[in-house]
């Protein structure tokens, strides 16, 4: 089970670095790296178990931000708030290469947030709306996931981690709150 203790910081060289290609079939460290990531981020979004743990709450989680460079990911969208637990998205995406992405762009409203970057860094963050991933599951197959919005901007946020970039590497820092007219924003 991780905790905050086990989660890589900002300045560590680990989140700059483009992460290693995942082998298959799956060694049993893999396997329980994504049993562990994905477990983390449940954990983080119980309110009283991320309390009593003192865990902050993410819906994505990268291999590199737990100190193993390998291209593998977690992530996990709530669904509604009357249903949390009917997730949008929960998958472990494997070796993921985005392979085509909207004109369109999307950001967060309150801008992006990161288990790695403890400071807060105003400003929002441009992304594609729609992108097509494919990556490969835990078998090894080759799968095409197409995600919108939310989900996009998590799996975006998340994929960065694995090529050593954080979220504030893309705000605009002469204006971080520009507002581009043709850019949906996401509350
Ligand atoms: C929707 N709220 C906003 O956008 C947002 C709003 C305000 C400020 C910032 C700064 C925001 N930004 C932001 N907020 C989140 N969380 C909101 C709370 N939530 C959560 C919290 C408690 C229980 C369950 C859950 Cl689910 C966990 C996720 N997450 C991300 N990011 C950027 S992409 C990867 C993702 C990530 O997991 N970061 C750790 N950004
Ligand atoms: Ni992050």
């Amino acid at each position: 089970m991780y905790l905050m203790k086990d989660i890589t910081r900002d300045g560590n060289p680990v989140l700059r670095k483009t992460a290693q290609d995942v082998t298959f079939p799956l060694s049993t460290a893999d396997r329980q790296l994504a049993h562990d990531m994905m477990e983390y981020l449940i954990n983080s979004q119980n309110p009283d178990f991320a309390q009593k743990h003192q865990l902050r709450a993410g819906v994505g989680l990268a291999a590199p931000q737990v100190g193993i460079s390998k291209q593998m990911a977690a992530v996990l969208v709530p669904g509604p708030e009357d249903d949390p637990k009917n997730y949008e998205l929960q998958i472990i995406l494997i070796n993921p290469v985005i392979i085509s992405n909207s004109i369109q762009q999307a950001q967060l409203a309150e801008g992006e947030g990161c288990l790695s970057v403890d400071k807060d860094v105003p400003g929002y963050v441009p992304r594609s709306a729609r992108i097509t991933i494919r990556y490969q599951d835990m078998e090894g197959q080759t799968q095409r996931l197409r995600v919108k919005n939310y989900p996009a901007i998590v799996c975006q946020h998340e994929i960065d981690h694995l090529h050593g970039h954080l979220f504030y590497d893309h705000i605009n820092l002469k204006d971080p709150f520009a507002m581009d007219p043709n850019t949906i924003i996401i509350s």
